[in-house]
């Protein structure tokens, strides 16, 4: 098998946690919070800190490997856990992905199809554009015959405040290529992944 090592980096955003915690403390002043008591004090430099790793990737190296073997069944991982923010509240929603793909030239070490999922489930997200960025990344870099990512997660923006929907899920998928194209790939992608399907 060939190694073909890839490096994968995110542009780091620009940071400043100092200018993120006098922002936290304003915004808890500005809604009538005190952080002068003891169990408060450290908390606006918490927050900075906390939400510059929820919205920060961390960088992996993908490996790839030449489809040597000519597999050509399904691979699919089950069950990825995911944790993002929905960029309309900043409100974490967190769930599951099933990722499955059709080899094609090249396969990848199964941990990276959970590194693809926390690749882009860091910074401000949309569940939807979530799913096909996960799908698209994996067409691109294993020319696969088709790909399959399914993403079934709770929203806290929906069930902590506002609508409180409590239990609510919200599941959307992106099928591509034979997976969306051929009824038998696509029932076995969903069967493996245990989602009933009609
Ligand atoms: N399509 C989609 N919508 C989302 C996602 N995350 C949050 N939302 C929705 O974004 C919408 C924002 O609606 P707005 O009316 O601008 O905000 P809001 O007044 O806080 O809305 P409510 O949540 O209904 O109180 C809400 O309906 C959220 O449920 C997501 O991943 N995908
Ligand atoms: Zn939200």
């Amino acid at each position: 098998m060939t190694l073909a090592p890839l490096r994968v980096t995110r542009q780091r955003p620009r940071q400043d946690l100092a200018a993120a915690e006098r922002a936290a403390a304003d915004f808890l002043a500005a809604l009538g919070i005190d952080c002068d008591s003891d169990g408060l004090a450290e908390t606006p430099g918490r927050m900075a800190r906390a939400y510059a790793e929820l919205l920060t990737p961390r960088d992996f190296t993908l490996t790839t490997f030449d489809n040597g073997e000519g597999y050509d069944e399904l691979v699919l991982a089950r069950a990825i856990p995911i944790r993002s923010v929905c960029e309309h509240h900043l409100l974490p929603f967190l769930g599951v992905a099933h990722v499955g793909y059709l080899p094609g030239e090249r396969i990848l070490g199964l941990s990276k199809l959970a590194r693809v999922v926390e690749l882009f489930a860091h910074g401000p997200q949309v569940q939807e554009r979530l799913t096909r960025q996960i799908a698209d990344w994996l067409t691109v870099h294993l020319s696969p015959h088709g790909v399959g990512v399914v993403i079934e997660a709770t929203h806290l923006c929906m069930t902590l405040r506002g609508v409180q929907a409590v239990g609510a899920t919200t599941i959307t998928s992106t099928l591509l290529g034979t997976l969306r194209d051929d009824p038998r790939s696509r029932a076995e992608f969903f069967a493996l992944a245990g989602i009933a399907h009609a």
